[in-house]
């Protein structure tokens, strides 16, 4: 029996939807094991714009500092995505958020679930057995470092920055996650044009020395892109920088059948952040049918690594499994074979989930 504060920060768009169902797996795994799960809501995005003017209010900060853990949902409107000169942007808030609590490591497990082998376009015989654990880094890149304008405006940039401390860490969990897996580990990079590759490779090429039982690979990103597809059984491990790792998450997502599958955990010195990969979704927000499990499984990533609760955390992995062998569905990985009625909505997942708990 433990007593955990979590926050909940939906976000926007189907954030909202999607971390409704995310809290309701949690409230109930509490019920089950006799735990005191007290949840607290903060605003981000658009929404906390509309309410503040600000994407990432500071009472919403100092609240994710004093939570033991935060359930993001997504941030995102279409209103900035089509206004490129807007100065304030939901995005900003996520990356405010990453950088202040020290988020630097952001694990994205790529795991097929067999149910799920007919709902890709990728052929079953490559992908059965694919499983992947991405480490992308996250509080570094091109992401921070110096961006903005010159020549009166015609030349635009955004300076891409790692020093070694920073790749030496994420390099370091990611060695130490491959231990406990298949001991192989792929470095991502693209040092063949990149300084930041350079520098990424030489640190990840010393940490191998600490880790001579871990079988290590270099790819360059553009590879890793094809192989990804070709042949993702391949890959255990695989750490790379934070705008790599977005878009190869974005690409693996069909490994598991639709970026509604995937979870992530953003974890670094202090409180971590459990949050779907993918993006507040405008094309389908308010239609009700977004697929709940990536923040499910988020909420399975949290009881696990945050507050150390395993069973728990295989408990809910289970559930979505048998639910998924019961034959349900949400339309992203519905396939030719799914019969209409076995086609549910958000919240009409969310209670299978529930129901198989
Ligand atoms: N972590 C985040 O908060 C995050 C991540 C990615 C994008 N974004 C933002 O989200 C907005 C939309 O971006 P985008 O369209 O490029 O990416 P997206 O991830 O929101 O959507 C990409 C595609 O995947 C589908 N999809 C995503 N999640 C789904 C789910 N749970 N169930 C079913 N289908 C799902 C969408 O319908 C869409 O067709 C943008 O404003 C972007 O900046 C935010
Ligand atoms: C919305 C955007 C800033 C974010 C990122 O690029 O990190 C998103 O794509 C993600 O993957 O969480
Ligand atoms: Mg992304």
């Amino acid at each position: 029996m433990a007593n955990k504060k979590i926050l909940i920060v939906p976000g926007d768009g189907i954030g909202q939807e999607v971390t409704a169902v995310g809290k309701k797996v949690l409230d109930k795994v509490a019920a089950k094991f006799g735990h005191e799960f007290t949840y607290d809501e903060a605003l981000i995005g658009h929404v906390a714009i509309e309410a503040t003017g600000n994407p990432l209010p500071e009472e919403s900060l100092a609240k994710m500092k004093a939570s033991d853990a935060v359930l993001f949902g997504a941030v995102g409107h279409p209103k900035y995505d089509n206004d490129p000169s807007a100065k304030v942007r939901p995005e900003q808030g996520l990356l405010k958020m990453r950088k202040e609590l020290g988020l630097y490591a952001n694990l994205r497990p790529i795991k097929l679930f067999d149910e799920l082998l007919a709902a890709s376009s990728i052929k079953p015989e490559i992908l059965r057995g694919a499983d992947i654990l991405f480490f992308r880094e996250l509080t570094g890149d091109i992401y921070f470092g110096d961006k903005g304008r010159k020549n009166n405006g015609d030349t635009a940039y955004d300076v891409a920055e790692y020093s070694r401390f920073e790749v030496e860490r994420i390099g370091r969990k990611a060695f130490d996650a491959a231990r406990t897996r298949r001991k192989k580990l792929c470095s991502v990079d693209k040092a063949n044009v990149l300084e930041t590759s350079r520098l990424w490779r030489e640190e990840i090429q010393k940490l191998a020395l600490e880790y001579p039982d871990v079988e290590v690979e270099y790819q360059f990103v553009d590879a890793t892109a094809m192989l990804l597809i070709k042949d993702p059984c391949r890959f255990d491990v695989v750490v790379t920088a934070n705008l790599f790792g977005d878009i190869l998450t974005d690409e693996a997502s069909q490994i598991a059948g639709s970026m509604g599958m995937l979870a992530s955990a953003s974890i670094g010195d202090g409180t971590g952040v459990y949050e779907p990969i993918h993006g507040s979704a405008h094309d389908i927000t308010g239609k009700g049918v977004a697929n709940p499990l990536a923040s499910i499984l988020s909420a399975a990533l949290l009881l696990d690594i945050s507050f150390g609760m395993k069973a728990e955390s295989e408990l809910v992995i289970h559930a979505v499994d048998q639910v998924l062998k019961a034959g349900y569905r949400t339309r992203d990985i519905a396939d030719a074979t799914t019969a209409p009625e076995m086609i549910l909505g958000t919240d009409a997942m969310g209670e299978q989930v529930l129901s198989h708990l």
